[in-house]
Order: C-alpha cells, then sequence, then structure tokens
C-alpha cells in the first residue's frame, strides 16, 4: 500500500518534459471484470487498473462467488467466468465511491435476482441512482432504499423480471444506460431486449466504451442512434480468451496539458489513435488552445507554442478530463468557459463549486454556473492550499498550476489529503514529479 502525507508541497516547475506509462483505464477495467465474471469461459486481463475503484469491483465479485486470481505482483488477472449464475445468493458489497462498480452491479444483481445491500462511502449516499432503480423497478425489479430515496445504500431482493422494453433517463450519468446494457443479455434469455433512453443522454462515448467491450464479450446491440438500444434474443456473453486494458485516457489529461503549458513535449504511453475512450478527444480541446499534438497507435505527444488560447467550448463528451481544461486555462490568454458540464455537480464533489473555490485561492476570477464554469486567468498564480474534497481529479489537475507557462509564471501548491488519487492513480504524484523538471533543458 502507498504511503501518503497529510499533504503534498510542490514546487514551481520550469517546464514539462518526458514520458509517461500511463496506468489502465478505470472505465475500461470495471467492465471487463464484470463482463468476464458474468461470461461463460476464462478470461485472462493484462494490465488491469490497480486502484480503489477496481479493488472494490475484485472485492464484490469475490464476495460473490467469483473466482479470480492475481498473477504475482502483477497486474494480470484471470477471472473464471460465472456464466451469468452466481454461486452466492447473499451478500452484502461496499462498493466505496466507485460509480462504475455500484451501478453497473445494481442492474446485474437485479437482473440475476438474490438478497443484495450495496453501500459505499458517505459520498457515495449523495450521488443519485434513482433513474436506474426507476427503470429496473419499473420492469419488476425489487430495489429499495435503506437510506435517502434516490440515493445508495441499497437493497435488491429477488423480483420478476418481464424486461422486454426498458427505459431509462439519461440526463444525470449514462452510467444508468451502461448499466442496463451490459445486464440486458441476462435479462430475457429468449426474447429482445430494448432499452430506451428519454430525454437528453450526457456523456455519450462513455456508451462507446460499453458497446465496445460487449461486443468483445459476444454480445451484439442493434441501435437507433443514441435513443434506443436493441439486445437480440439468445445471447450470452463468451469470454473472449485474454483481454488487454488500454491506459486510462483521462489521466492522460494531465500530463498532455502539461506539456501543452510547459514546453513539452511530454508523451503518454497506452492510449493513441486506436483508443476506444471518448477522453482522448481532449486533445482536440488542447489544439485548440494551440498546443501541438501527434499521435502513434498507442502515445499521444503534446507540446506549447507558447501563450495558451482561451476556449469557449461544450464539454459534455468529456466530463472528466474537462476539469484539467480549467486549470490549464489559468494559462490562457484570455477567460475560459466550460459548458454543459453539470455532471460535475454529482461527481466525487460538487466539482463546480471545488473548481471555483480552489481556482479563485491561485487568483483566477471564476464564474460559476448551474452547468458552467468561466476561468479568468490570475496576471500571477498565486501560491495556495488546495482542499481535495476527497476527488482524485481535484488533487491531480491542481498539480498543473505549478509549471510556468509561457505566458504565466506556476506558483508553489501544496494538496491538501492527495491520498484520494488512489481512486484511479495511485502512483500519480510520482509519475507528475518525474516530467515537471526544473533543470533547464
Ligand atoms: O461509464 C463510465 O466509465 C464513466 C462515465 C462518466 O460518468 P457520467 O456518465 O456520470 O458522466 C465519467 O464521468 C466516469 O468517470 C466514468
Ligand atoms: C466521475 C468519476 O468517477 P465514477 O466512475 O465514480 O463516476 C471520475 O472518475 O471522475
Amino acid at each position: 500500500m502507498k504511503h501518503y502525507p497529510h499533504h503534498l508541497d510542490l514546487q514551481p516547475a520550469m517546464h514539462a518534459q518526458g514520458t509517461v506509462r500511463l496506468p489502465g483505464s478505470k472505465s475500461i477495467s470495471n467492465r471487463i471484470l464484470l463482463l468476464a465474471a458474468l461470461a461463460q469461459g476464462t478470461t485472462d486481463i493484462h494490465d488491469l487498473l490497480a486502484s480503489d475503484d477496481t479493488h472494490v469491483m475484485l472485492m464484490a465479485l469475490q464476495k460473490l462467488g467469483i473466482q479470480w486470481e492475481q498473477i504475482g505482483e502483477t497486474q494480470q488477472y484471470i477471472v473464471h467466468g460465472s456464466g451469468g449464475m452466481l454461486s452466492v445468493h447473499q451478500a452484502d458489497l461496499f462498493m466505496g465511491n466507485a460509480g462504475t462498480a455500484i451501478r453497473p452491479l445494481t442492474a446485474a444483481l437485479a437482473a440475476i435476482g438474490g438478497d443484495y445491500t450495496l453501500h459505499g462511502v458517505s459520498r457515495m449516499h449523495e450521488r443519485p441512482i434513482g433513474d436506474l432503480v426507476d427503470a429496473l423497478n419499473a420492469v419488476g425489479a425489487s430495489i429499495e432504499y435503506t437510506g435517502q430515496p434516490g440515493y445508495p445504500p441499497l437493497h435488491i431482493r429477488r423480483g420478476h423480471l418481464h424486461a422486454q422494453r426498458l427505459q431509462v433517463k439519461g440526463s444525470v450519468s449514462s452510467q444508468f444506460l451502461t448499466a442496463l446494457l451490459m445486464a440486458a443479455p441476462l435479462m430475457a434469455r429468449d426474447q429482445v431486449v430494448t432499452i430506451e433512453v428519454i430525454g437528453e443522454l450526457i456523456s455519450k462515448p462513455y456508451i462507446e466504451i460499453t458497446l465496445n467491450l460487449m461486443r468483445r464479450f459476444g454480445v451484439t446491440v442493434e441501435r437507433d442512434g443514441w435513443q434506443s438500444f436493441a439486445i437480440p434474443a439468445g445471447q450470452n456473453y463468451i469470454s473472449p480468451g485474454s483481454i488487454h486494458v488500454e491506459g486510462d485516457a483521462s489521466s492522460a489529461s494531465y500530463f498532455l496539458a502539461a506539456g501543452a503549458i510547459a514546453g513539452g513535449p511530454v508523451r503518454v504511453e497506452g492510449v493513441g489513435r486506436d483508443s476506444i475512450q471518448g477522453d482522448v478527444r481532449f486533445v482536440e480541446a488542447l489544439e485548440r488552445m494551440g498546443a501541438t499534438i501527434t499521435m502513434g497507435d498507442n502515445w499521444i505527444e503534446a507540446k506549447s507554442n507558447g501563450v495558451l488560447q482561451a476556449i469557449d467550448a461544450d464539454f459534455n463528451h468529456i466530463p472528466d478530463a474537462a476539469m484539467t481544461i480549467a486549470v490549464a486555462a489559468l494559462y490562457a490568454n484570455g477567460p475560459s468557459t466550460l459548458r454543459n458540464v453539470g455532471s460535475w455537480r454529482v461527481k466525487e464533489t460538487d466539482r463546480i463549486a471545488a473548481m471555483a473555490t480552489e481556482l479563485r485561492k491561485l487568483g483566477a476570477g471564476v464564474e460559476e454556473g448551474a452547468d458552467y464554469l468561466r476561468v479568468t486567468p490570475p496576471k500571477q498564480i498565486r501560491s495556495a492550499a488546495i482542499d481535495t474534497y476527497d476527488d482524485h481529479r481535484m488533487a491531480m489537475c491542481f498539480s498543473l498550476a505549478t509549471l510556468n507557462g509561457a505566458g504565466r509564471k506556476g506558483n508553489a501548491v501544496r494538496i491538501n489529503d492527495p491520498k484520494c488519487v488512489a481512486k484511479t492513480f495511485p502512483e500519480y504524484f510520482d509519475a507528475f514529479a518525474s516530467i515537471a523538471r526544473n533543470d533547464l533543458f
């Protein structure tokens, strides 16, 4: 277990340069773990992410009777699939603050049936799950709230699913649709299952990850745009045998932004042109801000071209990586506006409020709306102690304020409670230190 201090003092850095090998994608890791557990056959997973979010998924699967082994100290795991039949019918599952664990598991366990309780850290109990529970209960699942209606903890009992046609709202989290899609083959084996999205769907590229991985496990989905998804009858998950987890594209954003702000080149290895993660499109935002991006099949590199250009854009498709843009905006030549990020309010913390408070400590002017943030860079970035709100991305993106950009000097930054990075990237600060340089070229 990595040891973290109570706070971390990061010194100003002259420039950013180097290469970082990325940890595995959280979104892909937790989807593959669940699909492998539900599949027929054994899955050999390479480069699984080692983090709090994958740990809670692995522990939950173990409690549910799924057998898996880690190969030595490596990130290779062997999962013995259950074929969708769990041997354990009663379990109490701790889900930490992992949306990618609790939401898909809720749907899968409701479809399989049994007596299960799911709960998490206190913030998890403030993160909505009502749209998913409503969608499942409407087709005969039996899910109750044991705390506040609409939020975990949940108690799932055996229901009587008649799930030919489900409807789900998509405006709060795309993870509800992901959860229903992944559970659909378990719901009605001899009938087509149709899932309709009611109203707007946010964070769309995450649905592409879901559909792509379902396909790798032998289940195809017929779709009508983002409106309706049909899972033809008679499909079961079948292990692909061996599967590799790409590097995490959201984790890549911090290093690529560092290269764009402070010289570069900074290269990340593990994601590239072939990625199935929507967050690789973060580089389009960096390009619009004036950075030069180069890409290979499995790497991306960013370097600066002088002062960053301010940006005004819709970030609904990359909500996680958008936080990195909010901090990069400190180095821009004018105010930047991040639009359509209302989902930030129901994530690890209220990210719009947290981001506004902490950016102001560094001297930025910040205007906060229900679903947007406007950041006016300060003349000079101030030293500050940044609170992280138990949000890994707050801790990671504020490290960028130490960098000397072409237009602005970074400053000393204290990161309070840095251990929250363990949610997705336990070694983040070591990786950041390896590219934040104080020597001259
Ligand atoms: O499906 C996924 O893997 C994720 C979907 C996104 O959530 P929302 O759909 O709630 O925006 C994203 O923020 C989260 O980190 C991971
Ligand atoms: C929103 C996030 O996580 P979760 O998967 O718990 O929703 C995140 O990692 O930024």
